[in-house]
């Protein structure tokens, strides 16, 4: 979506033969539209270029794509919505939007690069160190919020298994940047062939069970180090951490409803425990974002410190518990947590099914279609 929405809309290949009385004003409105230098937004991009395509071809004629196809679902809707207006009036559309999107202050500047691709090549998305008995998971991505990939669930499935029987005492989670992490990539499924959908779905399905066994079976003390906004999966994992310490600046958010799915992680059995079923639905049902004081208040979290003093404070604390016996730690644990494993497996296959469900389902992909159509960039 992001490539097809690019401006200017050089792509939106013009049939001159469609040209009549406005061609030249019609050709004046490309190219003003070419040197303007603010992004008009998904909305009008859509329009213009559906206008384009009825003033050169008339009425929408193509078969409608599929709805994970999101570009060219965007697009298609875009024209069809224009119904049999006259080219002609499509063309005067045309000129009249892009003439109300140039000031003329704008005419003769340059156009504005597009956004660089911030992707490092080679780059770790996922970083594990082990020092001073901890092993610590950071993730890595924080010019994408620390989104969690595809291929981080298997790196950390993977890590997590490493730790399980390495040196350390404790192991940590925390993010590099300003945010903890925004969940799981949303991009994870939205360039899925029509033909693969429910595979993909099924398949997401797998590797979510897997990634959250993987936290219910860890036998040494989790620590969650969260360094500032936490959404979706990374909040719904926390109830099977054991220790959870917060910046001031952290908030907590699990927009489910608001993405067409629904909670993952074992929220659904272990939030209600912590914080009561009247909050737990406060959350995982109206996606009410917390405070980090506010997530203490309920139970969530630990402890919250200020910003300023956060990292020294906690990575203090956090060495000096790594120096406690290890193995008294994890029977600790084990004590802990032992009664509720059989319990957290079977909530984690339940909500991984019925997940699976939700991304099959139109208000989930509607949801995926908007985030993804709203990033959009010129
Ligand atoms: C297979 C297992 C599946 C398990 C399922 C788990 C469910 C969940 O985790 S649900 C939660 C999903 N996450 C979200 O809904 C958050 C979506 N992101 C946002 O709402 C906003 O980006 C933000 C509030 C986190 C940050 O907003 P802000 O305005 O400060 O920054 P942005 O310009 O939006 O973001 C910078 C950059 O990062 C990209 N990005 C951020 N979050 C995600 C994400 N979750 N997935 C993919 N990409 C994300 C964002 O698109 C920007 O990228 P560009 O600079 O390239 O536009």
């Amino acid at each position: 979506l992001l490539q097809v929405l690019r401006f200017p809309v050089v792509q939106l290949h013009m049939s001159r033969t469609a040209m009549r009385a406005s061609e030249k004003d019609f050709e004046n409105a490309r190219n003003q539209l070419k040197l303007l230098m603010k992004d008009p937004g998904n909305e009008v991009k859509l329009k213009l270029y559906a206008l384009y395509k009825q003033a050169t071809e008339g009425p929408c004629n193509t078969p409608k794509p599929s709805m994970l196809d999101f570009i060219n679902k965007a697009k298609w809707d875009a024209w069809n919505a224009l119904g049999s207006l006259p080219k002609e009036t499509a063309r005067q559309n045309y000129v009249d939007l892009v003439s109300s999107l140039s000031p003329s202050s704008e005419s003769s500047s340059q156009v504005k690069p597009a956004a660089a691709n911030e992707k490092q090549p080679g780059s770790e998305n996922i970083i594990v160190t082990s020092q001073d008995g901890i092993t610590k998971i950071m993730f890595n991505r924080p010019t994408k919020k620390n989104a969690i990939t595809t291929s981080m669930y298997k790196e950390i499935i993977h890590a997590l298994k490493a730790a399980s029987t390495d040196n350390s005492a404790i192991t940590v989670f925390t993010g590099n940047g300003d945010y903890y992490s925004s969940g799981n990539d949303l991009t994870n499924f939205t360039d899925v062939p029509p033909n693969s959908i429910e595979e993909t779905a099924k398949n997401a399905s797998i590797l979510l069970r897997e990634f959250v066994d993987a936290f219910i079976d860890f036998p040494k003390p989790l620590v969650a180090v969260i360094n500032g906004p936490a959404v979706g999966i990374v909040v719904t994992l926390l109830g099977l951490f054991d220790v959870v310490y917060a910046s001031d600046k952290a908030t907590f958010h699990t927009p489910f409803s608001e993405l067409g799915q629904s909670p993952e992680g074992c929220a659904s059995y272990t939030f209600p425990k912590i914080m009561g079923p009247a909050k737990a639905a406060e959350m995982l049902i109206l996606g009410k974002k917390l405070t980090a004081g506010e997530a203490c208040a309920r139970g969530l979290v630990t402890e919250v410190f200020p910003e300023s003093t956060f990292q020294k404070e906690v990575w203090t604390r956090l060495k000096a518990y790594a120096k406690l016996p290890t193995n008294s730690l994890r029977i600790s644990k084990e004590l802990i947590r032992s009664n509720e494993k059989e319990k957290l497996h079977a909530v984690n296959a339940e909500e991984c099914t019925v997940l699976q469900g939700r991304w099959l389902s139109e208000e989930c992909m509607n949801a995926l279609m908007n985030f993804v159509s709203r990033k959009s960039k010129l």
